[in-house]
């Protein structure tokens, strides 16, 4: 037994030997408050998951009084696992670790009666919540273009993250003038229904979660104590991030044995728009007495180049803590700044230098990820992807779980679970078709609203509500559906979660009608009914290895729930590129990074452009973007771009013209006279003739065919911006296109001969419609095709 213990021990001395000296100081000072405030890629992480390893393993805590809150699921996960991994054995499990929205969802399940939900209360999505705020609106009889439901859900958000109730709401004069004067004064009333709804519906949204577990802890002191005795160590990942909510409860939590250690860099806040308050961690030295502050400075992640652009970068932002980040690591390839004519070229180029790299220096395409700022560049990338056949995967898309026929089966399993759920109730009444109307509904809603009751509660005692005023075939409808949920109801007593989830999708009819379908999506669509029934299989077998585990159909709706935006991701296999937000990708490392779309009012966001607090956010998300990358980073724009359906001209970041020149490498843009510059067929550059008008250094950012030119920046960015048809200028063709008239006669240097048929646009968008001898009709933009008129 005592060699056993002997053993362990000498392992977590062993992983803590391999720190360096602050980062063992912040994992052995395991008393009283402490901040871990240092750049990316110093070990902030990896110092948490030690310091919970060494607090089991050497201090003998046990694993149920530890509390870990992290930005996703999936890292808390891994830090599971990892801890495990040091500690050996299976109690890591037993580890209260999670985002702050699970964690606090565990504990509202335990507690829930005293705010008078019941505990298998659902959690609605945003989009559960916006249907719900959609019919508050319409039964309100106000006018949906002037209180959009995406304004209302956010405001009601807001209120949320603030801490401020309806009654709060409805109480406060400035709230009320504030969006009287934004056209919206009934607001305080759509929120008090919004959450009378849900709370008759036995519903919380995501931030109620925070909202109510607040509440929880203020109003019921006993229950305050009991999980402040029970979390006697305290730790929070990404505190820079945290909310004021969040603020708070981890401040109660805390306080009665102070045992609290948050990392976090200030430099990485980038979740303001969502209520996250940069003050938390500036203030922390304040909140806490005693505090003892650890800076990591050193950078494991990444190359010098990488460390001193992000460095160079960030200095321009005034307000921050003082830090100074070094790496031991080697100097690294130069960041590529490349420039592309359209967000066509920019996908293309970034596919097919992936391309080149993989056959070329046998780098794993998982070694690759590509960030953009906002998730509509990803179209352009993924086709790009698909027509090289490079696998990818998109963090953040459209959930397997938003799908529209996982939904509904999942709404049946709710509303077995909580049948007061409205929203699952309506979503599946008549679906499969049976024949319940939208009057019959509209009935059943308008009875729930009057007696105060949910639209079940109607539903399941028609008898007693006899005034709902259906006719005699609809009450027989509304009587077998509500016989059927309750068949699932009693079976869910005793059946197992994957075959009481398979019996729900046959006896709801939800299968049959699928399976009727025989299109390829339509049996995609059975597939993945069968894909989430796998999943249930999948979650109650590893439930049955914890010990407080829920291997019930509930838990498994619970951990569904909470999945966040990066938990995501459309599929797990590791040989992919990753695409994602950059939003997303906090916390992540990536051999090699991409980030697109280096433009002004693309990044920074034309919302960010009017403040300097909101641009020194968006300077903060390329710092985070930036350090992402261990090896080597691309950094593209493109000079015109669709954006809302149009063609947009664009201006390069000003953010590029922040980094140190000395680490940048412009990388002489592959110019081509028309859009696409890659060629149409996009196929492997090395496979193609080159084009006598490519540029020599620009086919192949790899260093091993081709060395790259380094050019000093800021001189060069404007050299070539100027060198080169400027995006905003009109006057940069070879002949003026004001010269060239429909039915004139032209030459193009790639294509040939041909003759305008039609002219559209003007100024810089002007385009023509040009019929070639050879190579058929190409619409062309002016600016670019550099024609020249011939004669006949
Ligand atoms: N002492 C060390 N020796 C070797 N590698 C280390 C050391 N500390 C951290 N690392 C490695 O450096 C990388 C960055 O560490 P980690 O992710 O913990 O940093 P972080 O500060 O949390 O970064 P971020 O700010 O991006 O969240 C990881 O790959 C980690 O394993
Ligand atoms: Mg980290």
């Amino acid at each position: 037994m005592s060699t056993l213990r002997l053993q362990k021990n000498t392992c977590v001395q062993d992983y803590i030997k391999q720190l360096n000296p602050s980062q063992r100081e912040a994992v052995v000072n395991t008393e009283g408050p402490v901040m871990v405030i240092a750049g990316a890629g110093s070990g902030k992480t990896r110092v948490l998951t030690y310091r919970i390893a060494y607090l089991m393993d050497e201090k003998k805590v046990d694993p149920f009084n530890i509390l870990s809150l992290t930005f996703t699921n999936k890292a808390a996960k891994e830090m599971k696992e990892r801890i495990g991994k040091i500690v050996g054995g299976n109690e890591a499990k037993n580890l209260w670790m999670g985002t702050f929205h699970s964690v606090f969802a565990k504990i509202l399940r335990f507690e829930a009666d005293k705010l008078g939900f019941p505990s298998n209360f659902t959690i609605y999505d945003a989009e559960d919540a916006r249907k719900v705020i959609a019919n508050v609106i319409k039964e309100k009889n106000l006018d949906k273009e002037v209180y959009k439901v995406k304004s209302v859900a956010s405001r009601i958000s807001s209120f949320k993250n603030a801490l401020i109730t309806p009654k709060e709401y409805l109480r406060s004069p400035e709230l009320q003038e504030n969006d009287a004067a934004a056209r919206m004064p009934m607001m305080g009333d759509i929120y008090r229904a919004y959450a009378e709804r849900c709370f008759r519906s036995g519903a919380m949204d995501f931030d109620d979660l925070l909202l109510y577990t607040f509440i929880l802890l203020r109003k019921f002191p006993d229950v305050l104590a009991k999980y402040q005795d029970r979390f006697r160590y305290i730790m929070v990942d990404e505190y820079q991030d945290t909310n004021h909510a969040q603020y708070l409860i981890v401040k109660s939590l805390a306080n009665r044995y102070g045992n609290i250690c948050v990392v976090g860099d200030d430099a990485q806040s980038i979740y303001a728009f969502r209520g996250a308050n940069i003050r938390n961690i500036l203030n922390y030295q304040r909140d806490y007495e005693d505090v003892r502050v650890f800076k990591l400075e050193q950078n494991y992640r990444s190359t010098k180049t990488i460390v001193g652009a992000a460095n160079s970068l960030i200095k321009k932002n005034k307000e921050q803590l003082d830090k100074n980040v070094w790496t031991d690591n080697s100097d690294g390839e130069q960041i590529v700044i490349n420039k592309t004519v359209s967000d066509t070229d920019e996908a293309s180029y970034v596919a097919r230098t992936i391309f080149e790299k993989n056959m070329q220096e046998h780098i794993p395409f998982s070694d690759f990820a590509i960030l953009y700022r906002t998730n509509a560049q990803s179209r352009a990338m993924e086709e790009s992807f698909r027509r090289r056949n490079i696998p990818y995967r998109i963090y953040g898309g459209l959930s397997f779980y938003q799908r529209k026929e996982v939904k509904d089966l999942l709404a049946y399993v709710r509303l077995t679970i909580n049948s007061n759920d409205e929203e699952a109730f309506r979503r599946v009444i008549n679906y499969p078709k049976r024949g319940i109307g939208d009057t019959t509904l509209e009935k059943i809603t308008v009875a729930a609203n009057a007696n105060g009751v949910s639209v079940w509660e109607i539903c399941s005692n028609l008898g007693y509500y006899q005034s709902v005023g259906l006719n005699k075939p609809t009450t027989v409808k509304i009587q077998d559906f509500v016989t059927k949920i309750q068949s699932f109801k009693a079976l869910a007593k005793e059946a197992e979660a994957f075959d009481l989830a398979t019996h729900i999708a046959k006896t709801s009819g939800l299968l049959r009608e699928l399976s009727q379908d025989k299109t390829p999506e339509g049996i995609s669509r059975t597939e993945n009914i069968q894909e989430l029934l796998n999943s249930v299989k999948e979650f109650t077998e590893n439930q049955k290895e914890i010990e407080d585990g829920n291997p019930s159909l509930s838990g498994f709706m619970e951990d569904v729930a909470l999945l966040t935006d990066s938990d995501n991701t459309t599929d797990e296999d590791n040989e992919k590129v990753s695409l994602m937000t950059i939003h997303l990708a906090k916390g992540l490392e990536f051999p090699i990074v991409f980030i697109v779309g280096m433009e002004e009012s693309l990044f920074p966001s034309m919302m960010a452009m009017s403040s300097r607090a909101d641009l020194e956010e968006e300077r903060r998300l390329f710092y985070v973007a930036l350090t992402r990358a261990e090896k080597e980073a691309y950094l593209t724009y493109a000079q015109m771009r669709y954006r809302w359906g149009k063609l947009i001209d664009c201006e390069p970041s000003r953010f590029l013209q922040e980094i140190d020149e000395s680490f940048l490498n412009i990388n002489t843009p592959d110019f081509s006279p028309f859009t696409g510059a890659y060629g149409d067929s996009d196929e492997p550059s090395a496979s193609r003739r080159p084009s006598p008008r490519r540029a020599p250094t620009s086919s192949a950012p790899s260093r091993s065919r081709q060395p790259q030119r380094t050019m000093p920046q800021r001189k060069n960015l404007r050299k070539i911006e100027s060198s080169l048809p400027s995006a905003n200028s009109d006057s940069v063709a070879d002949t003026n296109p004001s010269d060239i008239n429909v039915g004139d006669r032209v030459k193009h240097q790639r294509f040939g001969h041909g003759k305008i048929k039609e002219m559209e646009g003007a100024g810089p968008n002007k385009k023509a419609v040009i019929q070639f001898d050879n190579v058929g009709e190409k619409k062309l933009l002016l600016k670019f095709a550099k024609l020249e008129k011939v004669s006949g």
